[in-house]
C-alpha cells in the first residue's frame, strides 16, 4: 500500500524525469493556477461524498484531494518536512 511519502516521492521524480503520458508532469505544466483550481474541485468532491456517497468513495475522493496538493507541492518547491512541522 502506497504511503503519503511514498506518493510525493514518485511524483517528484516524475517532474525530474517527464515520462511521456504523465498526468503529473501535465498537471505541473499546467501551472500552480490550474492546479489549485483542481484541489477546489477536490476539496468540494470529498465534501459531497462525505455528505452523500459511501465511506469507499469518501476515501478515494479524499486520496485525489491529497494528489493534488502534493502536485502543488512539486510545483511549489515544498517538502513534506515544510507541510509537516506545522502540524
Ligand atoms: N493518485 C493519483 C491520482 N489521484 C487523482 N489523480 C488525477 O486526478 C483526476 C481526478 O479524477 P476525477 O474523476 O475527479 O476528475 P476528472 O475531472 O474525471 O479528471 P480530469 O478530466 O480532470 O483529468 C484523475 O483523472 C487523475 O488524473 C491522480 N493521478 C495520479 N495518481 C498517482 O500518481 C502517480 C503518478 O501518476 P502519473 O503522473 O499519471 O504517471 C501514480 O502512482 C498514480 O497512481
Amino acid at each position: 500500500m502506497k504511503t503519503f511519502d511514498d506518493l510525493f516521492a514518485e511524483l517528484s521524480q516524475k517532474a525530474i524525469d517527464r515520462p511521456v503520458g504523465s498526468g503529473t508532469v501535465r498537471e505541473l505544466d499546467a501551472g500552480v493556477h490550474a492546479i489549485g483550481k483542481k484541489i477546489v474541485e477536490e476539496a468540494a468532491e470529498v465534501w459531497m461524498a462525505a455528505e452523500y456517497q459511501s465511506d469507499t468513495e469518501t476515501a478515494e475522493e479524499i486520496s485525489q484531494l491529497i494528489y493534488h496538493l502534493q502536485v502543488l507541492m512539486v510545483a511549489k518547491g515544498l517538502s513534506p518536512e515544510d507541510v509537516y512541522r506545522h502540524l
